[in-house]
């Protein structure tokens, strides 16, 4: 039944990716082929997945394969599957109306780039915008679908010249699944012929020789008519044909499963093609692990790091990496039960034997197996990172540091691996990076602790008077500036026997602290200055932190530090007001005039504004928000004018 088709417009995103792609990627044509294959491959994973909990599903079709047929007089390419297919609902979602959660990203990033030339088929590949790619070759595409349980006259006819419509209309299709026929464009005379046999069979070798399921074509061959059919004379000599022509679908790709085959029979380049086949990433991988487990679980394991970090990295609805098989054969896509969210990055396939394939998602997360096999992937990938060059992990860490850090908030029974691999800038690296096994050893003789400051600003960060005492005994200083940071001190305590210290927070324990006898001196002074900010601190006290700056704002071990509580507001939480406490250097001059001011003539109305001003320099030197920064300007004004003869 082929009824009567429905017009539809795309739908902006969609349409502005497709001209992105028409017009940018022209270099890189025959990837489309791949994306059509891969989806096919997608698509017949899915039916076989649901069959596994229900096989009538199948209705007798398990021959799972992707079928080419070129068409070089009506200039047409076809790629069939027996796959999923799709409903008319899903087909309307899914081709056309609404843009998938990696579209928005790639335009944003498109728009932040300002210029479309940044359209690298790295991109292209990372951002998967698959089936449009067919536009670059085709002038028109007709898709027509029938979902795994529909009825023959339950398919769908789509069909579209990429021009910002497309139709819908019912159809009808013999056999589940998905045929997609590309009406091909003229093309340049440098362009490959998509329906030459030889140009099909390079591009599948060479995209596509991994997908799992055998991608066929009918190729027409020479064969011996066999002895018996042969029509011979009295001698037996044959005297017609001894050969004819055949058609015979023939397999394109190797289906290699190289996670199966011996490590030192992989050579790079078929990982790395692997990988990319895998990863739809266009840059080889940074680093591999090619396991065997044998022993009570036996197990294969084939794992990449990406030598970039993906554009969707910090999005929730992110996909992991991990495709599970078993004895071969897929059986999911994204296993997160397999690899903790904080080595989300990591790609590859695992392939277990012993896996009990009648379980669900949310249960295999409990299947003692799965438990024990992501435990020792864990411990194998820790190991590797440990053991990279120092110039590949710090490539790996500008990529994914801020990943791998979660772990070490999330992870308890790894932490003190995880630790052992961050990496921080500090007061004394001069931007390179250290480990903490590296700042234990640099540690002056007198140093007990670990000192470490956080913030949102390197800079800011490297200037702050937190650090003016710290680095007057070169006690080098912890520089973190990833919001992580804040939760990972919050369970990391200490590191090889040595505790860590905020800069900004309680005691610094440093030896030469302020001399007791001025605390003494300066007990009124102080019970003032506490008296003009009663409503923002805690407490009025000599810094043993200071050097050179007069005043900064500082807070009990326990207390949230000022970076904390700009991160909770900053994504809408409302943090318990911590009221600080307000350090003052009584080595400088001021105090002492402040004091004698204070002495001689309590009710002098300038010394309310020297409290406050003591407290918003405090502020400002932490990079903090001023309350009322009008007034401050006005009281650095009158102090100028007074100050300049
Ligand atoms: N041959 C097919 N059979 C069944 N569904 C398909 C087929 N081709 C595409 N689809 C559906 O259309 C959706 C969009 O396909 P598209 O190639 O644009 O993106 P994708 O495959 O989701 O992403 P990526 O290319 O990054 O893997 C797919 O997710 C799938 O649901």
């Amino acid at each position: 039944m082929e009824g009567t088709p429905q017009t539809h417009e795309f739908k902006t995103e969609v349409r502005q990716v497709l001209n992105l792609i028409i017009n940018s990627l022209y270099s890189n044509q025959e990837i489309f082929l791949r994306e059509l294959i891969s989806n096919a491959s997608d698509a017949i994973d899915k039916v076989r997945f649901q069959s596994q909990t229900d096989p009538d599903i199948l209705n007798g079709d398990s021959d799972f394969k992707i079928k080419i047929r070129p068409d070089g007089i009506a200039r047409t390419l076809e790629i069939s599957d027996n796959g999923i297919g799709m409903t008319h609902d899903e087909v309307m979602e899914n081709i056309g109306t609404i843009a998938k959660s990696g579209t928005a990203g790639f335009l944003e990033m498109l728009e932040q780039a300002k210029s479309a030339d940044v359209l690298t088929p790295e991109l292209i590949g990372q951002f998967g915008v698959g089936f449009y790619s067919a536009f670059m070759v085709a002038e028109k595409i007709t898709l027509v679908t029938r979902a795994a349980g529909a009825t023959p006259d339950q398919a769908v006819r789509w069909e579209s010249s990429g021009d910002g419509t497309f139709t819908v209309a019912p159809a009808h299709r013999d056999q589940r699944g998905t045929t997609i026929t590309l009406a091909l464009k003229k093309g340049d005379k440098d362009d490959p012929d998509y329906t030459d046999q030889w140009s099909i069979r390079r591009i599948v070798k060479q995209h596509s020789d991994f997908v799992a399921y055998p991608i066929v074509m009918d190729v027409e061959k020479e064969v011996p008519i066999p002895d018996n059919e042969q029509i011979k004379d009295k001698e037996g000599k044959p005297i017609g044909e001894t050969t004819r022509r055949v058609v015979e679908e023939e397999t394109l790709n190797a289906m290699k499963a190289i996670w199966t085959q011996p490590k030192d029979t992989v050579d790079d380049k078929t990982h790395e093609e692997f990988y990319k086949h895998l990863a739809h990433d266009w840059n080889p991988p940074l680093a591999r692990l090619h396991l065997k487990f044998e022993g009570a679980t036996e197990y294969d394991a084939l794992l990449y790091i990406p030598s970039q970090a993906p554009f969707d990295l910090f999005q929730p609805e992110r996909r992991h990496g991990i495709q599970l098989y078993c004895k071969r054969v897929f059986i999911m896509e994204d296993c997160k039960a397999l690899m903790p969210e904080y080595l989300r990055f990591v790609k590859g396939v695992v392939d277990a034997p012993d896996l009990n394939l009648n379980v669900s998602r949310e249960i295999l997360q409990q299947d003692r197996l799965v438990i024990n096999i992501r435990n020792n992937l864990v411990n194998k990938l820790l190991e590797l990172l440990g053991k990279m060059t120092t110039e590949d992990y710090e490539k790996f860490y500008e990529q994914f540091g801020a990943v791998i850090k979660e772990g070490i908030y999330s992870d308890s029974n790894k932490r003190t691996k995880l630790a052992a691999l961050a990496r921080y800038k500090t007061t004394r690296s001069d931007g390179a990076w250290v480990g903490l096994d590296d700042y234990i050893k640099r540690m002056q003789p007198d140093q007990k602790a670990i000192y470490y400051i956080t913030g949102d600003d390197m800079n800011a960060l490297i200037n702050s008077p937190h650090l003016e005492k710290l680095k007057e005994k070169s006690y080098e200083v912890l520089l973190m500036v990833d919001p992580v940071d804040e939760w990972v001190m919050q369970v990391l305590t200490e590191y090889d026997g040595k505790p860590f210290k905020s800069a900004e927070k309680g005691d610094l324990e440093l030896e030469d602290a302020a001399d007791e006898t001025d605390k003494e001196a300066y007990n009124a002074l102080f019970g003032f200055i506490k008296g003009q900010l009663a409503a923002k601190i805690k407490e009025v006290k000599a810094s043993a932190r200071l050097k050179d700056s007069v005043a900064c704002l500082s807070g009990d071990n326990y207390d949230m530090s000022a970076y904390m509580e700009k991160l909770l507001k900053a994504a809408g939480q409302k943090p318990p007001e911590v009221q600080r406490v307000l350090e003052l250097n009584m080595a400088h001059p001021v105090m002492a005039k402040i004091k004698t001011l204070y002495e001689n003539d309590r009710d002098n109305p300038a010394l309310n504004d020297y409290c406050h001003m003591l407290y918003d320099l405090a502020v400002v030197a932490e990079g903090g928000k001023l309350e009322n920064p009008a007034r401050f300007s006005r009281m650095v004004g009158d102090v100028l004018t007074r100050a300049i003869p």
